[in-house]
């Protein structure tokens, strides 16, 4: 059983792992090197072939001894020569062996010109073939001459007429021979009487035409060729007979090779007789099959064009193969799925038989009370809720069942009993009640299931299971943003890490950044391990996750420049989506000196949107609505999460682009409706009990749990990898405020300007109380002056309730910054 369970743990993480796959490709140069060795090789062998013929004999004797140095040897490539040949020849398959020697050579030329390689292979099984057979064939021939079919061929041939006899041995190789034609050279006797006739009519066709011509022409004895003129008066004596006797074979077959240079130097012999018949085929003619002909037609097969791709990117990615995002961490391992708790005990659901009849038994009863006949009911029992599917009598008005809500739960006497009239697409009532004993549905299960593990999506989410005890898989990049709500303690954190953690299981550090925003500041902070993984930040920020307000408005505008870069990007390379951008450059078709790169998808978690949405309002709500408006083609996508789903959080904008939307529990029908449009979230019984829609159904689902340590577990996990530099910088944002006090001019100084700088460079204390005491001015002036410090840069930014730091050690300091700042 142990066993059992560590095999199912095993397996999710093998697909999980980034493999990258062992690259057998030879690169370019190593093609042209083992090319030029092969050819040199093949050569190499061939000559030496060739001199072992001659000189065998003498090197035969001193073979034993052809390690030492000092033995002479006569083969033209020496010891190697007589070494190698004697193998391949002597010992091995005689005069056959040449054929390696020239399949070496063709596949260096292969090779050096990266020819393909499947002609190659052909030439290596049909050349090895063709020399077993001639070695063989030649081993007839043995006694005559050892070097013909060498050791091989002789024994082979020797073996096979032991128990074949000659005869036998010499009809298989007949047979062979005749395969080989058939295979190979694609013979048949058909073709080969095709080919006869065809050429044979050919030829008395030309020969007719010729005729013809000739006869046509007068006083053509006088044509101006005068190299042949023994040949012409030759012809015309012969073809006087031929004419005579009405063509004798016998006769034309000895003209027709004569005729050939005549016809071909247009010479016109004054002759007219045209029967013939023509045995002598030319195999250099080509067979013009006839229409008409009532011979079958032989068909050229036409040869397929070579592609030409002298494409620059084709040129790269077959030199250095496709380009890998991952490749910066290509070591980084994924979290492995045992970092993850079983809350069920590796127990499926149990059916509580008796709970089960009492329900349905109830469901009847009420419904009877109101005169409401069942024809049929189901139950399927999910992790946390029954349903059961009823199908009423015939005539029964579905609205009077919906209506019957409250008195069915009331009998039930349980919380979240939810009706659904009719169950969409399925023609049945549903009631969905919940468990007596709900089961944990735990994110191990979730993560570790088939529908998650092979899921084939951008940016899967595994939010947990249905009430048929299904693995909920969605992809949020075609959501394309979520909206999460949810009254305190339903669950809503919960199933935000579940969401996170879904993207760490299933996405590389390369592929995806979050920016995460936590007013509530203790939900996220677990987060802050993996900045350097999977994290975004602006830049000159410490903390990648945002837990100030004042903050968020940056990074939302920041997010809104990256927006609208991607778009410039994606616009350049003729994209329509991240997708497309993606697979474009990693086929290195986007040049990365153009501004192009590998673009991950960016997730935007907002915790506690209310809270921003109070403190900031329109600010917030702009930048979120542009987003959410824009950004799903370019990999940007919102989570939004909140407690309070009223109008005025929820805005009209904001929901009209969140379309995918999750509802916990919530307290009142109207907050249902504001997240779902729908009522039936205020019917759920919460601890991650919730309700899912994406325009159209709602689906109600039992959210994946996981516990903090879990999370800890996994970004401590990731955490402890080699990581990237830095957190994934977004653009900068350069804030309206922050404008207004670095631009102070130097004219408009305050008077106490320079005075107030001594003070604050002689107390290295950046305060504007200090300069309120010292120079006994008003707040409000010391303010300024503050400001104007600060665009000087003699004091550093506005640090909360520390003092600013003073960039300005002395006065000689000072007055040289004074000075520059006078001469520019
Ligand atoms: N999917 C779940 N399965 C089982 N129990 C759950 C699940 N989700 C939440 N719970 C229980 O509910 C408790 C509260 O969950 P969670 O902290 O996610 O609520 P919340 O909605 O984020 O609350 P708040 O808004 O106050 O932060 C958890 O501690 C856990 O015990």
């Amino acid at each position: 059983m142990a066993k059992k369970k560590t095999t199912t743990k095993s397996k999710p993480k093998k697909v999980k792992t980034p493999r990258k796959p062992i690259n057998l490709k030879l690169s370019r140069q190593q093609q042209i090197i083992l090319g030029s060795f092969l050819f040199f090789l093949g050569i190499a062998l061939f000559f030496s072939f060739v001199s072992y013929l001659f000189t065998w004999k003498v090197d035969q004797s001193v073979l034993t001894d052809i390690t030492n140095r000092e033995t002479p040897t006569a083969n033209w490539l020496s010891k190697f020569g007589a070494g190698v040949s004697n193998f391949f020849i002597y010992k091995g398959f005689g005069v056959s062996a040449f054929i390696i020697a020239i399949l070496l050579a063709i596949s260096g030329v292969y090779y050096f010109f990266d020819y393909a390689k499947a002609r190659l292979r052909q030439f290596w099984f049909w050349g090895i073939l063709v020399m077993l057979w001639l070695s063989i064939f030649f081993g007839f021939f043995h006694q005559k001459n050892d070097l013909l079919g060498g050791r091989v061929g002789y024994e082979i041939n020797d073996y096979l007429q032991d128990y074949l006899g000659l005869i036998g041995t010499s009809f298989i190789m007949v047979f062979l021979a005749i395969a080989y034609a058939v295979i190979r050279l694609k013979l048949t006797p058909d073709k080969v009487g095709v080919f006869f006739k065809s050429t044979k009519d050919q030829l008395s066709d030309e020969f007719t035409k010729t005729v013809t011509d000739a006869s046509t022409t007068t006083s053509d004895t006088e044509m101006p060729v005068t190299d042949n003129a023994s040949e012409i008066s030759e012809i015309d004596t012969e073809t006087a007979t031929v004419n005579d006797q009405t063509s004798t074979k016998s006769t034309f077959e000895m003209n027709v090779e004569n005729l050939q240079p005549t016809i071909g130097k247009k010479k016109k012999p004054n002759v007219v007789d045209p029967p013939m018949e023509v045995s002598a085929p030319d195999p250099e003619l080509e067979i013009t099959p006839k229409v008409g002909d009532e011979l079958a037609i032989e068909i050229k097969p036409a040869t397929e064009e070579k592609e030409v791709k002298k494409n620059l990117s084709d040129k790269l990615v077959k030199d250095f193969g496709e380009f890998d995002p991952r490749l910066e961490l290509g070591n980084y391992k994924f979290p492995p799925i045992d970092l993850l708790k079983d809350y069920t005990g590796g127990q499926g659901i149990t059916i509580n038989q008796e709970e089960l009849e009492e329900n349905k038994n109830k469901i009847v009863e009420t419904l009877n009370n109101y005169k409401i006949g069942i024809a049929n009911i189901k139950a399927t029992v999910g992790p946390t809720v029954t349903l059961y599917e009823i199908v009423p009598d015939a005539g029964v008005r579905i609205s009077k069942i919906k209506n019957l809500e409250d008195d069915i739960a009331l009998s039930l006497s349980a919380l979240g009993i939810r009706i659904i009239a009719p169950i969409p697409g399925k023609g049945t009532i549903g009631i969905e009640v919940p468990n007596k004993n709900p089961r944990i549905v735990s994110m191990r299960s979730a993560v570790a299931s088939r529908k998650f593990q092979e899921a084939e999506m951008e940016l899967p989410l595994t939010l947990g299971k249905t009430i048929s005890n299904e693995t909920f898989v969605v992809d949020l990049a075609k959501m394309p943003h979520l909206l999460m709500a949810g009254a305190t303690g339903q669950g809503k954190s919960v199933g935000l890490n579940a969401i996170l953690a879904s993207l760490l299981y299933k996405k590389h550090p390369a592929e995806v950044k979050f920016v995460l925003v936590d007013p509530k500041k203790v939900e996220l902070t677990l987060f802050n391990k993996i900045e350097r993984h999977y994290l975004a930040k602006l830049p000159d920020t410490e903390e990648a996750i945002i837990t100030d307000n004042s903050k968020v408005i940056n990074t939302l505008n920041s997010l809104c420049i990256e927006m609208d870069a991607r778009y410039d990007m994606l616009k350049d390379a003729m994209c329509r989506n991240i997708k497309e951008y993606n697979a474009k450059f990693k086929a290195r078709k986007l040049n990365p000196n153009n501004g192009h790169k590998f673009l991950p998808y960016i997730v935007l978690v907002v915790d506690e949107f209310a809270d921003l949405i109070m403190t900031s309002g329109k600010e917030v709500e702009t930048p979120i609505a542009r987003l959410a408006q824009l950004a799903r083609a370019i990999g940007i996508h919102l989570i939004i999460a909140t407690q309070r789903p009223s109008v005025n959080v929820i805005t009209g904008i904001i929901k009209a682009n969140f379309p995918a939307r999750i509802a916990f529990r919530v307290t009142s029908k109207i907050d249902s409706r504001t997240i779902l449009d729908t009522s039936g979230a205020d019917q759920l019984i919460g601890r991650g009990d919730m309700l899912y829609t994406q325009g159209n159904d709602v689906v109600r689902i039992q959210c994946a749990f996981v516990d903090t340590p879990e999370v800890e577990r996994i970004v401590e996990y990731i955490g402890g990898q080699k990581a990237y530099p830095d957190a994934h910088l977004l653009p900068e944002y350069i804030g309206e405020e922050s404008g207004t006090s670095l631009d102070i001019d130097a004219s408009d100084r305050d008077k106490l300007f320079r005075e107030a700088a001594e003070v604050l460079i002689i107390a290295q204390q950046g305060s504007a109380s200090l300069l309120q005491r010292k120079l006994k001015l008003g707040y409000n002036r010391a303010g300024r002056l503050i400001d104007q410090l600060e665009a000087a840069g003699i004091v550093g930014p506005f640090e909360g309730s520390k003092a600013r730091q003073v960039l300005i050690s002395d006065m000689a300091a000072l007055d040289q910054l004074l000075n520059n700042e006078k001469n520019e």
